[in-house]
């Protein structure tokens, strides 16, 4: 049974966030190689994170230091890097330039490849960051959940989902524009020590009771993240938590 914690708005959830982030990099820092890796997702994220990252990092200790990390995207659309809607373009102009240099190693999909050669190269970048992982294990994923269930970019009824060899996935036709995009696959996002889903807004709370609450066949995408030995827990503010009846953690957030 996942953690389910609530936030009374995005105000709260973000600094919570930010501080399990900090936290998991300081712990990491002092784990086997002193790295921290972390995969972000797009979307309403790289706000979120970008406001709240650094002044949790201020507060952090120096073993949170973003000079150990690795960064990685869970998924990218298929779009020039300046592109308004390239994930790490957003987090390049965002977040990247409000931490401490030199800042962490970035792995990005290399632009102006076909999906497929993206996907392929994109693994191989992971693979070379993961030495002798067959499917590279983050120390933390932060992922969010669109309103159709769709997690990085496996949506609902996607072929995607039945991928259990390759670490990255490409797609031409995401239905949540742009079409062309590559992603993290289920073993990957199962591999993870610890994995976050972020859900903010009344535009999730009828997706969420889906995922959390139903037992519905096939599991919608975000219901199959269930890490085999990581640790799962949602954030959620209550707009997004107004239909759950399973127990929750209440945060006031102060
Ligand atoms: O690049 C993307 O599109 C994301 O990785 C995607 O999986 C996102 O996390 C969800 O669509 C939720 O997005 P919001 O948080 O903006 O609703």
């Amino acid at each position: 049974m996942a953690a389910v914690s609530v936030f009374p708005s995005s105000r709260e959830l973000g600094p919570a966030l930010a501080r399990i982030v900090t936290e998991a990099a300081a712990e990491a820092a002092h784990g086997e190689g002193g790295r921290f890796s972390l995969g972000l997702s797009g979307g309403s994220l790289v706000e979120l994170l970008a406001r709240e990252l650094p002044p949790a990092l201020s507060a952090a200790p120096a073993a949170a230091d973003p000079a150990r990390w690795l960064v990685a995207f869970c998924d990218e659309r298929l779009v020039p890097p300046e592109h308004p809607e390239s994930t790490c373009g957003a987090y390049r102009a965002q977040l990247l330039p409000r931490l401490p240099p030199p800042g962490p190693r970035v792995l990005s999909v290399t632009p102006g490849l076909g999906p497929a050669a993206a996907a392929r190269d994109y693994g191989e970048q992971l693979r070379g960051a993961f030495p002798g992982q067959e499917v590279p294990v983050f120390d933390l994923l932060v992922l969010g959940v669109g309103p159709d269930g769709h997690t990085c970019s496996l949506f609902p009824g996607h072929p995607l989902l039945q991928e259990q060899d390759e670490i990255v996935a490409a797609l031409k036709d995401s239905p949540k524009p742009p079409a062309a995009r590559v992603t993290l696959t289920l073993p990957v996002l199962n591999a993870a020590r610890s994995v976050l889903v972020v859900a903010a807004g009344a535009s999730k709370a009828p997706v969420l009771k889906r995922i959390l609450e139903g037992k519905e066949e096939p599991p919608l995408p975000a219901a199959l993240v269930r890490p085999r030995s990581g640790r799962l827990r949602w954030l959620l503010d209550e707009a997004a938590a107004a239909e759950l009846s399973i127990p929750t953690e209440k945060h006031s957030g102060v």
